[in-house]
């Protein structure tokens, strides 16, 4: 049955998406470890709808069909936390109650034991980010750029499978918002990480340099 799945990365195949019986989002795409598949189209057309179906946590009021699997696996039917997406939307989202530290070490994986094992990684991908030494800082002292890196340290920290990007560097000014998405490209390609990205900005989906997917419109 999974014969014509012999590869890694992201697959969507024939995935459909309705809404109140109107299809919104219909497609099929491979996007390889590392690459980058950027979705793009007007406001209310369903690009974050993708994400949510790949995610996931896809609103009932909405139809699926179709299958996504990472690396031959298949997602389809997984809990969110069973599929192991690395998720960035627009903001940082950074719990404000928690150091940067705290906002990493939450996030590893349980298999990484040991406090010693589970600070080491932490600090790695602090240093990963540019940001190494930073970990006993409270998030809201950081800039704006400071906390979207962190943002990026606890999604990788996290040890996803695919990266699900969702306006990511809208909020950031033009130079930060250049280093940003090259910082994050660059991530995805160490790890080789599929990459999902929505985005309204064309020099988002050039700086990507994979596919662009436009739905509706
Ligand atoms: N929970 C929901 N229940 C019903 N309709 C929804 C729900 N969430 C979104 N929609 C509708 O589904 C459509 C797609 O929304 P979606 O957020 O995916 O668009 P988008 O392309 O990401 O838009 P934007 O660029 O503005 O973020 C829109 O018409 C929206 O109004």
């Amino acid at each position: 049955m999974n014969s014509r799945l012999t590869e890694a990365g992201l697959f969507l195949d024939r995935v459909t998406i309705a809404l109140d019986g109107r299809e919104i989002v219909t497609l099929t795409r491979r996007v390889a470890p590392g690459a980058v598949l950027t979705v793009m189209g007007p406001s209310g057309a369903g690009k974050s709808t993708l994400l949510a179906y790949v995610g996931g946590f896809l609103d009932p009021a909405f139809t699926a069909s179709g299958r996504a699997y990472v690396d031959d696996v298949e997602i389809t039917a997984l809990k969110p936390e069973a599929r192991h997406m690395g998720i960035l939307f627009q903001d940082p989202l950074l719990f404000p109650h928690m150091s940067v530290g705290g906002n990493l070490m939450f996030a590893l994986p349980q298999e990484v034991r040991g406090r010693r094992a589970r600070r080491e990684r932490m600090c790695r991908a602090l240093e990963g980010v540019g940001l190494a030494g930073l970990e006993e800082r409270d998030p809201a002292t950081l800039s704006g750029g400071q906390k979207a890196r962190v943002a990026l340290a606890r999604v990788l920290a996290s040890a996803p499978r695919a990266l699900l990007l969702d306006e990511p560097f809208s909020k950031l000014d033009a130079a930060l918002r250049a280093q940003m998405r090259e910082l994050v490209f660059a991530k995805a390609r160490e790890s080789g990480l599929p990459v999902l990205l929505v985005t309204h900005d064309v020099a988002d989906a050039q700086a990507a340099g994979g596919d662009i997917v436009e739905i509706g419109g």
